[in-house]
Protein backbone atom coordinates (compact mmCIF):
# COMPACT_ATOMS: atom_id res chain seq x y z
CA UNK A 1 0.00 0.00 0.00
CA UNK A 2 1.22 3.33 -1.13
CA UNK A 3 0.45 6.25 1.53
CA UNK A 4 1.27 9.60 0.53
CA UNK A 5 1.43 12.33 3.26
CA UNK A 6 0.41 16.15 3.52
CA UNK A 7 3.56 16.48 0.51
CA UNK A 8 4.76 20.00 -0.55
CA UNK A 9 7.44 20.37 -2.75
CA UNK A 10 9.39 23.08 -4.28
CA UNK A 11 12.00 24.11 -7.06
CA UNK A 12 14.08 25.73 -5.49
CA UNK A 13 11.51 28.93 -4.65
CA UNK A 14 8.87 27.63 -6.90
CA UNK A 15 5.73 25.92 -4.94
CA UNK A 16 5.10 22.86 -7.11
CA UNK A 17 3.21 20.61 -5.08
CA UNK A 18 0.69 21.78 -2.05
CA UNK A 19 -0.24 19.35 0.75
CA UNK A 20 -0.98 16.35 -1.31
CA UNK A 21 -2.14 12.84 0.53
CA UNK A 22 -3.57 9.98 -0.80
CA UNK A 23 -3.46 6.50 0.05
CA UNK A 24 -3.47 3.26 -2.89
CA UNK A 25 -4.36 -0.35 -1.87
CA UNK A 26 -1.90 -3.19 -3.73
CA UNK A 27 -3.34 -3.52 -7.11
CA UNK A 28 -4.90 -0.88 -7.64
CA UNK A 29 -4.93 1.34 -11.05
CA UNK A 30 -4.32 4.92 -10.31
CA UNK A 31 -4.65 7.33 -12.96
CA UNK A 32 -3.16 11.35 -12.43
CA UNK A 33 -4.60 14.04 -14.49
CA UNK A 34 -3.83 17.27 -14.61
CA UNK A 35 -3.51 20.57 -17.28
CA UNK A 36 0.30 20.34 -18.39
CA UNK A 37 2.45 22.03 -15.91
CA UNK A 38 0.26 21.24 -12.59
CA UNK A 39 2.93 18.67 -11.19
CA UNK A 40 2.27 15.19 -12.43
CA UNK A 41 5.86 14.38 -13.38
CA UNK A 42 6.65 15.59 -10.18
CA UNK A 43 4.72 13.53 -8.17
CA UNK A 44 6.05 10.58 -9.72
CA UNK A 45 9.77 11.83 -8.74
CA UNK A 46 8.92 12.69 -5.34
CA UNK A 47 6.99 9.25 -5.25
CA UNK A 48 9.50 6.94 -6.82
CA UNK A 49 12.51 8.81 -4.83
CA UNK A 50 14.05 10.92 -7.15
CA UNK A 51 13.63 14.74 -5.37
CA UNK A 52 13.97 15.49 -1.70
CA UNK A 53 10.91 16.52 -0.35
CA UNK A 54 11.09 18.62 2.88
CA UNK A 55 7.40 18.71 4.22
CA UNK A 56 5.19 15.26 4.40
CA UNK A 57 6.00 12.08 4.46
CA UNK A 58 5.72 8.79 2.10
CA UNK A 59 4.98 5.41 3.17
CA UNK A 60 5.47 1.82 1.21
CA UNK A 61 3.40 -1.01 2.84
CA UNK A 62 3.75 0.95 6.41
CA UNK A 63 7.68 1.57 6.25
CA UNK A 64 8.28 5.44 5.35
CA UNK A 65 10.63 6.17 2.17
CA UNK A 66 13.34 8.09 2.77
CA UNK A 67 14.20 9.86 -0.44
CA UNK A 68 17.16 10.66 -2.26
CA UNK A 69 18.99 12.04 0.64
CA UNK A 70 19.07 8.79 2.29
CA UNK A 71 19.39 6.28 -0.90
CA UNK A 72 22.93 5.49 -2.27
CA UNK A 73 21.21 4.44 -5.67
CA UNK A 74 18.19 7.11 -6.42
CA UNK A 75 14.73 5.42 -6.89
CA UNK A 76 13.01 3.10 -4.37
CA UNK A 77 13.68 -0.89 -4.72
CA UNK A 78 10.01 -1.80 -4.95
CA UNK A 79 9.11 0.57 -8.01
CA UNK A 80 9.69 1.50 -11.33
CA UNK A 81 9.37 5.02 -13.07
CA UNK A 82 9.18 4.74 -16.62
CA UNK A 83 9.67 8.53 -17.50
CA UNK A 84 8.82 10.56 -20.51
CA UNK A 85 12.40 10.28 -21.51
CA UNK A 86 13.23 6.69 -21.89
CA UNK A 87 16.94 6.37 -20.69
CA UNK A 88 17.64 3.25 -22.42
CA UNK A 89 21.30 2.47 -23.72
CA UNK A 90 21.24 3.55 -27.48
CA UNK A 91 24.61 1.16 -28.42
CA UNK A 92 23.18 -1.81 -27.18
CA UNK A 93 20.37 -4.09 -28.98
CA UNK A 94 16.30 -4.44 -27.51
CA UNK A 95 16.79 -7.48 -25.39
CA UNK A 96 20.18 -6.38 -23.99
CA UNK A 97 18.10 -3.35 -22.64
CA UNK A 98 15.68 -4.87 -21.81
CA UNK A 99 17.29 -7.68 -19.49
CA UNK A 100 20.21 -5.17 -17.98
CA UNK A 101 19.11 -5.78 -14.62
CA UNK A 102 18.60 -9.05 -14.75
CA UNK A 103 20.50 -12.26 -13.25
CA UNK A 104 22.03 -13.86 -15.81
CA UNK A 105 22.91 -16.43 -13.55
CA UNK A 106 20.56 -19.09 -15.54
CA UNK A 107 20.74 -17.57 -19.44
CA UNK A 108 17.71 -19.48 -20.14
CA UNK A 109 14.82 -17.81 -17.25
CA UNK A 110 16.36 -14.60 -18.26
CA UNK A 111 15.95 -15.04 -21.88
CA UNK A 112 12.72 -16.83 -21.19
CA UNK A 113 11.77 -13.38 -19.26
CA UNK A 114 13.07 -11.14 -21.67
CA UNK A 115 11.18 -12.98 -24.64
CA UNK A 116 7.53 -12.94 -22.44
CA UNK A 117 8.12 -8.70 -21.93
CA UNK A 118 9.57 -8.62 -25.68
CA UNK A 119 5.74 -10.00 -26.53
CA UNK A 120 3.77 -7.91 -24.40
CA UNK A 121 4.99 -4.47 -25.83
CA UNK A 122 4.90 -6.35 -29.31
CA UNK A 123 8.96 -5.85 -30.30
CA UNK A 124 9.70 -9.81 -30.71
CA UNK A 125 10.45 -9.00 -34.58
CA UNK A 126 13.23 -6.13 -33.20
CA UNK A 127 15.25 -7.97 -30.26
CA UNK A 128 18.29 -8.12 -31.92
CA UNK A 129 17.91 -4.05 -33.14
CA UNK A 130 20.07 -1.30 -31.25
CA UNK A 131 18.28 0.69 -29.55
CA UNK A 132 19.61 3.88 -31.44
CA UNK A 133 18.22 2.59 -34.16
CA UNK A 134 14.64 2.61 -33.01
CA UNK A 135 11.49 4.96 -33.42
CA UNK A 136 10.41 6.88 -30.68
CA UNK A 137 7.31 5.01 -30.11
CA UNK A 138 9.31 1.79 -30.45
CA UNK A 139 11.91 2.93 -27.67
CA UNK A 140 9.17 3.92 -25.34
CA UNK A 141 7.97 0.21 -25.80
CA UNK A 142 11.26 -0.81 -25.14
CA UNK A 143 11.74 1.31 -21.74
CA UNK A 144 8.02 0.06 -20.65
CA UNK A 145 9.52 -3.39 -20.96
CA UNK A 146 12.43 -2.49 -19.19
CA UNK A 147 10.32 -0.78 -16.39
CA UNK A 148 8.87 -4.35 -16.30
CA UNK A 149 11.58 -6.50 -16.15
CA UNK A 150 12.44 -6.74 -12.46
CA UNK A 151 9.01 -7.03 -11.35
CA UNK A 152 8.47 -4.07 -9.79
CA UNK A 153 5.58 -3.66 -7.30
CA UNK A 154 4.23 -0.29 -8.02
CA UNK A 155 5.17 1.01 -11.81
CA UNK A 156 4.66 4.51 -12.34
CA UNK A 157 4.16 5.65 -15.64
CA UNK A 158 4.51 9.22 -17.60
CA UNK A 159 2.50 9.57 -20.73
CA UNK A 160 3.32 5.86 -21.52
CA UNK A 161 1.55 5.55 -24.75
CA UNK A 162 2.12 9.23 -25.52
CA UNK A 163 4.69 8.41 -28.87
CA UNK A 164 2.73 5.34 -29.78
CA UNK A 165 0.93 5.26 -32.93
CA UNK A 166 -3.52 4.49 -32.04
CA UNK A 167 -2.17 1.61 -34.17
CA UNK A 168 -0.48 0.01 -31.59
CA UNK A 169 -1.54 1.76 -28.48
CA UNK A 170 -4.96 -0.17 -27.81
CA UNK A 171 -3.14 -3.75 -28.00
CA UNK A 172 0.06 -1.97 -25.92
CA UNK A 173 -2.35 -0.97 -23.44
CA UNK A 174 -4.55 -3.91 -23.19
CA UNK A 175 -1.47 -6.40 -22.96
CA UNK A 176 0.15 -3.95 -20.50
CA UNK A 177 -2.79 -3.69 -17.76
CA UNK A 178 -3.54 -7.53 -18.52
CA UNK A 179 0.19 -8.09 -17.27
CA UNK A 180 -0.27 -6.07 -14.50
CA UNK A 181 -3.91 -7.31 -13.18
CA UNK A 182 -2.30 -10.99 -13.65
CA UNK A 183 0.91 -10.10 -11.97
CA UNK A 184 -0.97 -7.63 -9.02
CA UNK A 185 1.50 -5.17 -9.99
CA UNK A 186 0.05 -1.55 -8.75
CA UNK A 187 0.43 1.45 -11.14
CA UNK A 188 -0.22 5.21 -11.23
CA UNK A 189 -0.27 7.16 -14.80
CA UNK A 190 0.46 10.25 -15.29
CA UNK A 191 -1.33 10.92 -18.81
CA UNK A 192 -3.36 13.48 -21.20
CA UNK A 193 -5.02 10.97 -22.78
CA UNK A 194 -8.48 9.94 -21.56
CA UNK A 195 -8.35 6.61 -23.18
CA UNK A 196 -5.44 5.10 -20.97
CA UNK A 197 -7.58 6.44 -18.32
CA UNK A 198 -11.36 5.03 -18.95
CA UNK A 199 -11.04 1.75 -19.40
CA UNK A 200 -8.00 0.78 -17.15
CA UNK A 201 -7.67 2.75 -13.91
CA UNK A 202 -9.58 2.15 -11.03
CA UNK A 203 -9.49 5.31 -9.84
CA UNK A 204 -8.45 9.02 -11.34
CA UNK A 205 -6.83 11.59 -9.32
CA UNK A 206 -6.82 15.38 -10.47
CA UNK A 207 -4.18 17.80 -9.85
CA UNK A 208 -4.64 21.31 -10.52
CA UNK A 209 -1.71 23.96 -9.66
CA UNK A 210 -0.31 21.33 -7.82
CA UNK A 211 -3.15 20.65 -5.49
CA UNK A 212 -5.66 17.45 -5.67
CA UNK A 213 -9.01 18.71 -6.31
CA UNK A 214 -10.90 15.80 -6.70
CA UNK A 215 -9.93 11.64 -6.24
CA UNK A 216 -13.13 9.17 -7.23
CA UNK A 217 -14.00 6.17 -9.13
CA UNK A 218 -12.77 6.54 -12.79
CA UNK A 219 -15.98 6.02 -14.34
CA UNK A 220 -18.19 8.52 -11.30
CA UNK A 221 -15.65 11.09 -11.83
CA UNK A 222 -16.04 11.14 -15.79
CA UNK A 223 -19.71 10.35 -15.63
CA UNK A 224 -20.60 13.40 -12.53
CA UNK A 225 -17.33 15.31 -12.94
CA UNK A 226 -16.70 17.80 -10.24
CA UNK A 227 -16.08 20.87 -12.16
CA UNK A 228 -15.42 22.18 -15.72
CA UNK A 229 -11.91 21.99 -15.13
CA UNK A 230 -11.66 17.95 -13.94
CA UNK A 231 -14.48 17.26 -17.11
CA UNK A 232 -12.40 19.07 -20.17
CA UNK A 233 -9.23 16.76 -19.04
CA UNK A 234 -11.84 13.95 -20.63
CA UNK A 235 -12.07 16.00 -24.05
CA UNK A 236 -14.70 18.27 -25.15
CA UNK A 237 -17.51 19.84 -22.65
CA UNK A 238 -20.60 22.47 -22.68
CA UNK A 239 -20.90 24.28 -19.54
CA UNK A 240 -24.15 25.81 -19.60
CA UNK A 241 -25.87 28.38 -17.72
CA UNK A 242 -28.96 26.15 -15.73
CA UNK A 243 -31.17 29.28 -16.21
CA UNK A 244 -31.52 28.40 -19.68
CA UNK A 245 -32.88 25.27 -19.35
CA UNK A 246 -34.89 26.21 -16.04
CA UNK A 247 -36.24 29.78 -17.13
CA UNK A 248 -35.55 30.99 -13.68
CA UNK A 249 -33.46 34.37 -14.13
CA UNK A 250 -31.56 33.92 -10.68
CA UNK A 251 -30.31 30.37 -10.92
CA UNK A 252 -26.66 30.87 -11.15
CA UNK A 253 -25.85 26.93 -11.51
CA UNK A 254 -24.62 25.86 -14.52
CA UNK A 255 -24.07 22.02 -15.83
CA UNK A 256 -21.38 20.20 -17.39
CA UNK A 257 -22.65 18.54 -20.60
CA UNK A 258 -20.49 16.07 -22.99
CA UNK A 259 -21.15 16.28 -26.30
CA UNK A 260 -22.70 13.06 -27.16
CA UNK A 261 -24.82 14.35 -23.83
CA UNK A 262 -26.82 16.75 -26.26
CA UNK A 263 -28.89 15.62 -29.02
CA UNK A 264 -30.94 17.55 -32.31
CA UNK A 265 -34.44 17.26 -31.82
CA UNK A 266 -36.75 18.60 -34.13
CA UNK A 267 -39.79 18.31 -31.33
CA UNK A 268 -37.30 20.41 -28.66
CA UNK A 269 -38.68 23.92 -28.18
CA UNK A 270 -35.02 24.83 -27.21
CA UNK A 271 -33.39 26.34 -30.09
CA UNK A 272 -29.60 26.92 -31.61
CA UNK A 273 -27.96 28.25 -34.55
CA UNK A 274 -25.44 25.99 -36.05
CA UNK A 275 -21.95 27.34 -36.99
CA UNK A 276 -20.05 24.49 -37.63
CA UNK A 277 -19.68 20.91 -38.45
CA UNK A 278 -16.50 18.84 -37.57
CA UNK A 279 -16.37 15.49 -39.31
CA UNK A 280 -15.10 13.17 -36.52
CA UNK A 281 -14.94 9.26 -38.29
CA UNK A 282 -17.98 7.77 -36.82
CA UNK A 283 -20.27 10.89 -36.34
CA UNK A 284 -20.38 14.95 -36.67
CA UNK A 285 -18.94 17.36 -34.20
CA UNK A 286 -21.60 20.16 -34.74
CA UNK A 287 -20.90 23.37 -33.19
CA UNK A 288 -23.87 25.58 -32.33
CA UNK A 289 -24.93 29.00 -30.66
CA UNK A 290 -27.28 28.36 -28.09
CA UNK A 291 -28.80 31.90 -26.02
CA UNK A 292 -25.10 32.90 -26.69
CA UNK A 293 -23.24 30.48 -25.67
CA UNK A 294 -21.49 28.14 -27.73
CA UNK A 295 -22.11 24.59 -27.57
CA UNK A 296 -21.17 21.17 -29.14
CA UNK A 297 -22.97 18.06 -29.68
CA UNK A 298 -22.80 15.14 -31.66
CA UNK A 299 -24.48 14.10 -35.00
CA UNK A 300 -24.50 11.29 -37.34
CA UNK A 301 -24.73 13.41 -40.21
CA UNK A 302 -23.38 17.29 -41.15
CA UNK A 303 -25.31 20.04 -40.09
CA UNK A 304 -25.35 23.30 -42.47
CA UNK A 305 -25.06 26.99 -40.93
CA UNK A 306 -26.50 28.88 -40.57
CA UNK A 307 -29.53 26.46 -39.58
CA UNK A 308 -31.81 26.68 -36.91
CA UNK A 309 -32.35 23.62 -34.67
CA UNK A 310 -34.16 22.26 -31.87
CA UNK A 311 -31.91 20.45 -29.51
CA UNK A 312 -32.22 18.18 -26.28
CA UNK A 313 -30.39 17.68 -23.37
CA UNK A 314 -29.98 14.30 -21.47
CA UNK A 315 -32.35 14.20 -18.53
CA UNK A 316 -30.21 12.30 -16.04
CA UNK A 317 -27.79 15.67 -15.86
CA UNK A 318 -29.91 18.55 -17.11
CA UNK A 319 -32.29 17.99 -13.75
N1 LIG B 1 13.76 20.60 -12.82
C1 LIG B 1 12.90 21.63 -12.71
N2 LIG B 1 13.31 22.82 -12.23
C2 LIG B 1 12.44 23.85 -12.08
N3 LIG B 1 11.13 23.78 -12.39
C3 LIG B 1 10.67 22.61 -12.89
C4 LIG B 1 11.53 21.47 -13.08
N4 LIG B 1 10.79 20.46 -13.57
C5 LIG B 1 9.53 20.93 -13.70
N5 LIG B 1 9.46 22.22 -13.29
C6 LIG B 1 8.25 23.06 -13.23
O1 LIG B 1 7.35 22.46 -12.31
C7 LIG B 1 6.01 22.54 -12.78
C8 LIG B 1 5.41 21.14 -12.82
O2 LIG B 1 6.10 20.39 -13.81
P1 LIG B 1 5.73 18.87 -14.12
O3 LIG B 1 6.71 18.38 -15.13
O4 LIG B 1 5.62 18.13 -12.84
O5 LIG B 1 4.28 19.05 -14.76
P2 LIG B 1 3.35 17.98 -15.52
O6 LIG B 1 2.00 18.13 -14.93
O7 LIG B 1 3.97 16.64 -15.49
O8 LIG B 1 3.38 18.56 -17.01
P3 LIG B 1 3.22 17.80 -18.42
O9 LIG B 1 1.81 17.27 -18.46
O10 LIG B 1 3.43 18.90 -19.41
O11 LIG B 1 4.27 16.72 -18.47
C9 LIG B 1 6.07 23.25 -14.13
O12 LIG B 1 5.76 24.59 -13.94
C10 LIG B 1 7.50 23.06 -14.56
O13 LIG B 1 7.92 24.16 -15.36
Amino acid sequence: MLKVQNISFAYDTKPVLQNISFTITPGQHIALIGASGCGKSTLLKVIYGLLHVEEGSLFWNGKQLMGPNYNLVPGEENMKYLSQGFELQPYRSVEENIGQYLSSFEPELKSGRVNELLEIVEMVDFAKTKVENLSGGQKQRVALAKALAKRPELLLLDEPFGNIDNFRRSSLRRNLFRYLNRNKITSITATHDKTDILSFTDETIVIKHGKIIAQKNTISLYQNPTDYYTASLFGEVNQIPKSYLTGIENDKDTILLYPHEIKASTKSHLKARVKNSYFKGSHYLIEAVFNNTVLFFEHHTAMKAPETIGIQFSKSIAK
